[in-house]
């Protein structure tokens, strides 16, 4: 961690589930001490499985988790957070923290106005290579976030991997549609090319190795090289070759089409589970 350590306060996470595992084991990976993070989860299993691996405190009560916290991570699905945060609005009130959403969808006005009002509020879209240490987020932060508070909310993001500040709310729909649901994408593409490949007689296992190595050392590339995906792409491509009568295949049946619909209907689901738990 840098100098903006959680030491002068306490964090509180509401839902222990798979974001919060992915963002609480980043934390107590980069070396926030674990008694400084707490977590409200009301599945028994969940919850001891959070206090045993990562050694943090565990509560099933969401106002008990926040009570000491300084700042906290809202992590409960979109259609609940209304109940949560007006249950809490009392607490939010009183001791005034910074709070952090990670909730497809859901507006910083939405969780001010349900939290009581004038409040600041990070509203962040991680993703699960989180896990890993090699997420990415999206954040942008409300009016009333200082900004000694926007450092606190990057340094709880970076444990998670490499962060994107993002100045209009708006495009917040359209960040959950890239890189929050984006790892979705990669798997869907790696269950087409497992498929295809033991259509083609490979062996499972080999296609298996064939196909994580691939995706790895194509990542790798686009990352290392720093060189435009379309120029990469020319280099595989030998003419009449193998790579561009796949490459013909995929620009006939559509494929950059179909990827701008399918990304457009993930940021308008974000636009409507906003309005849809309002
Ligand atoms: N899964 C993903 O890839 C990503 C998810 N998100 C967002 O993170 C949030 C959580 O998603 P997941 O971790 O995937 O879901 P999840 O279902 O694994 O976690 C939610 C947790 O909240 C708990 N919970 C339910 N009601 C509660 C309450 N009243 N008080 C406290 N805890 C309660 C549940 O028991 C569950 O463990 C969602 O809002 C989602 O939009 C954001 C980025 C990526
Ligand atoms: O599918 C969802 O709604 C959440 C948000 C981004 C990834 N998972």
């Amino acid at each position: 961690m840098t100098s903006h350590s959680f030491a002068s306060g306490s964090v509180a996470f509401i839902g222990g589930g798979n974001m919060a595992r992915s963002l609480i084991g980043g934390l107590v990976a980069r070396g926030v001490p674990a008694q400084t993070i707490r977590v409200a989860e009301p599945v028994a299993e969940l919850r001891d499985a959070l206090t045993r691996d990562f050694g943090i405190h565990g509560f099933s009560d969401n106002a008990a988790a926040t009570a000491q916290a300084t700042t906290w991570v809202l992590a409960v699905k979109p259609q609940v957070m209304r109940a949560v945060c007006e249950a809490l609005a009392a607490t939010a009130q009183a001791t005034r923290p910074l709070v952090v959403s990670i909730a497809a969808g859901i507006t910083a006005a939405q969780l001010e106005r349900w939290l009581g009002g004038d409040l600041a509020v990070v509203r962040a879209m991680p993703n699960t290579p989180s896990l890993l240490g090699a997420g990415v987020t999206g954040l942008f932060a409300n009016a009333r976030v200082d900004a000694a508070q926007r450092a606190l909310a990057a340094d709880l993001l970076e444990a998670a991997g490499r962060n994107v500040w993002i100045g209009e709310e708006s495009l917040m729909d359209a960040v959950t549609a890239v890189s929050g649901s984006g790892p979705a994408y990669v798997f869907l593409l790696a269950e087409a090319m497992q498929a295809a490949a033991e259509a083609e007689g490979l062996p499972s296992e080999a296609a298996r190795t064939l196909i994580q190595q691939t995706l790895l050392g194509a990542s790798r590339m686009l990352i290392e090289n720093d060189e435009m995906p379309s120029e990469l792409r020319r280099r595989v491509t030998s003419p009449g070759g193998t790579t561009q009568a796949a490459i013909e295949t995929f620009e006939a049946g559509g494929f950059r089409d179909l990827v701008a619909r399918a990304i457009h209907a993930a940021t308008e689901r974000g636009r409507q589970l906003s309005a849809a738990n309002d």
